[in-house]
C-alpha cells in the first residue's frame, strides 16, 4: 500500500491570546493570566505576540461566573452587531470590545489562536475543547499537547452540535481552543489543577513556535468525544430538581455509560437509570454552573478524527 503523506500549507500563527476569567469564579485561569500579565516571560515564544487577557474583569472582581449574562454565550452575530448603547448587558458590551480587540470574528484581522482557560467542578481532568472537526491546525495542536503531556492524559471534547454549540469568547479567534480542567470548586485554587492547566498552555505555545519555525507535523488521528446531547435533572412542576447525580455516576466523567446504568438518585432513595439506546460517554457531570442551564451532564460519543499534516506556508 502506498501511504499518503499529504502535508498542507497553512499561514503562520503570529498573534496569540490567552484568555482567563471568561468565568470570574474559575480561579486557575484567572490566576495564571494575572500572573502572566505581571510577568510574561513564561509565555513568550520567539516570533509570537502572546497576549494574556482577563475577559470579564467585573465577574473576576466579584468572583462570580458573570454579572448580567454568560460571557461564553455572548459572541453571537446578533450581539456583536448591536449598536453600542449604554444599557446593554455588561457582558454583551464586553463581547463587543473583545471582538474589536481580538477579532473581528471571522475576519483576516482576527487573532490566530485564542486559548481560553476554564475550570469545572466535574472530575474531567485535563480537557481540550474544540469547536470544529475540520480545523487541522487545532487538531495538530491538540495532538502535540496530548503527546507532550503523556503519561498524563488529556481528553478532547468536540462541540460542533447544531443546537448545543454556543458562541464562546475564544470564537473570535481563527483557531479557538478551550482548556477545561477539573475538579476544582468555584472560587477555589487547587495546585494540581493550576499546574496541569499551566503545562497545557506552555505545550500549546511550544507547538505554535515550532510550527512557525517551519516544523512539519505529519498527518495524525485524534480521539475526541463529540457532544451529542445533554441530560437535565428530574424536576417537579415548579422546576425544582427531585434527584441528584447517582453515586455511581458522580466523578465518572468519560467512563462509558450503558443503557440501564444508574444516573440519578431521588431524595427518597430511588434509582433512575439511563434510558438511552447505546453506550455514551458522559462529561461535565454535576458541573455547578450547569444547574441553571438545566444540565446534569453532557452526553458524548467517541470518535477518531483525521488531521492533515501541516507546515507553515511562508517558510
Ligand atoms: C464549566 C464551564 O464554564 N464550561 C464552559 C465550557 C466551554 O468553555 O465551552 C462553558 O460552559 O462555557
Ligand atoms: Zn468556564
Amino acid at each position: 500500500m502506498i501511504s499518503c503523506h499529504s502535508i498542507v500549507n497553512l499561514p503562520e500563527a503570529r498573534k496569540v491570546a490567552i484568555f482567563g476569567g471568561t468565568h470570574g469564579n474559575e480561579m486557575s485561569g484567572v490566576t495564571l493570566v494575572n500572573l502572566w500579565i505581571n510577568n510574561g516571560a513564561e509565555v513568550q515564544r520567539s516570533g509570537l505576540t502572546v497576549k494574556p487577557y482577563i475577559t470579564n474583569p467585573r465577574a473576576v472582581e466579584k468572583c462570580t461566573r458573570y454579572v448580567d449574562t454568560d460571557l461564553n454565550r455572548a459572541f453571537t452575530t446578533d450581539n456583536l452587531s448591536l449598536p453600542r448603547i449604554e444599557d446593554l448587558p455588561y457582558e454583551v458590551r464586553r463581547a463587543q470590545e473583545i471582538n474589536e480587540t481580538f477579532g473581528p470574528k471571522g475576519s483576516s484581522d482576527a487573532y490566530d489562536v485564542i486559548v481560553d482557560l476554564h475550570n469545572t467542578t466535574s472530575n474531567m481532568g485535563c480537557t481540550l475543547i474544540l469547536e470544529c472537526s475540520k480545523d487541522h491546525f487545532s487538531l495538530q495542536m491538540v495532538n502535540f499537547i496530548k503527546q507532550s503531556i503523556a503519561p498524563a492524559s488529556c481528553s478532547v471534547l468536540l462541540n460542533e452540535h447544531p443546537l448545543l454549540h454556543y458562541s464562546t469568547s475564544r470564537s473570535v479567534g481563527k483557531h479557538p481552543i478551550g482548556v477545561e480542567v477539573g475538579p476544582q470548586p468555584q472560587g477555589v485554587l487547587r495546585s494540581d489543577i493550576f499546574e496541569a492547566m499551566r503545562a497545557v498552555v506552555n505545550h500549546g505555545l511550544d507547538f505554535i513556535e515550532l510550527f512557525n519555525g517551519g516544523m512539519e507535523f505529519e498527518p495524525c488521528t485524534v480521539d475526541v468525544y463529540r457532544v451529542s446531547g445533554n441530560m437535565d435533572y428530574p424536576r417537579d412542576k415548579k422546576g425544582n430538581i427531585t434527584a441528584m447525580i447517582h453515586p455511581n455516576l458522580q466523578d465518572s466523567d468519560w467512563v462509558p455509560l450503558n443503557p440501564g446504568d444508574p444516573v440519578f438518585q431521588t431524595f427518597d432513595g430511588r434509582t433512575i437509570n439511563y434510558e438511552g439506546e447505546s453506550t455514551v460517554y458522559p462529561t461535565f457531570i454535576n458541573e455547578a454552573a450547569y444547574y441553571e442551564k438545566q444540565q446534569a451532564f453532557v452526553i458524548t460519543r467517541k470518535e477518531t478524527l483525521k488531521a492533515n499534516g501541516i507546515r507553515a506556508s511562508n517558510i
